[in-house]
């Protein structure tokens, strides 16, 4: 059991599980994306620890770049406005891959997938590491799931909860 702040986790998917599924996932973006240069995409800050060993195993001709959501309640309404830092014109006529560590509500994706269209890539392509189906509101086409997950709060492998417990090596769910 690991405490975090006011909650409890528990193990939910072990580090070799990880491991194995990342590797995976990199063979496969190896034979799709063989000759065409693609740019990964990992969206800050949760992606980080998956987009790392992801792209240790990456093999062919690719770059990778980084993308942040920012968040900031407005001043004058009560929207949540929010804006995506990094973005630039190298992926102009390129293929792109997401990088993501959950896709839960699809709310943070669809708006990264409409930024990036007024880029004019290639190629779109999306990859996580957990889909929270049930969870899901805005559904995507998502080109490369790690795991399919069950409806409930994870943290570990770069995902936090309230900014801590990213740094578990494993998947870690809500007891
Ligand atoms: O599908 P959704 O319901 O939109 O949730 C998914 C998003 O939530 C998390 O990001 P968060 O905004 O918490 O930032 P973080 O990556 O810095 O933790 C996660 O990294 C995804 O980007
Ligand atoms: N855990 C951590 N961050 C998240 C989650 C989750 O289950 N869903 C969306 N962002």
């Amino acid at each position: 059991m690991v405490r975090i702040q006011d909650l409890t986790f528990e193990e939910y998917i072990s580090e070799e599980r990880i491991f194995a599924r990342t590797s995976q996932l990199a063979k496969k973006i190896n034979v799709d994306f063989e000759g065409k240069n693609p740019i990964f995409l990992g969206i800050l800050n949760g992606s980080f620890m998956f987009l790392s060993e992801l792209f240790k195993q990456i093999t062919i001709e690719c770059e990778v770049s980084f993308l942040k959501v920012s968040s900031y309640e407005n001043q004058t309404s009560t929207g949540k406005v929010r804006e995506l830092i990094g973005l630039n014109k190298s992926i102009d006529n390129r293929p792109v891959i997401i990088v993501e560590d959950i896709v839960d509500t699809g709310h943070t994706l669809a708006f990264i997938k409409d930024k990036i269209s007024s880029f004019s890539p290639s190629k779109v392509s999306v990859m996580t590491l957990l889909h929270k189906v049930a969870a899901t509101k805005i559904p995507h086409e998502l080109d490369y799931v790690g795991f399919e997950i069950d409806n409930i709060f994870v943290v570990g492998f770069g995902l936090d909860y309230n900014e801590l417990g990213r740094n578990h090596r494993c998947i870690l769910a809500k007891s």
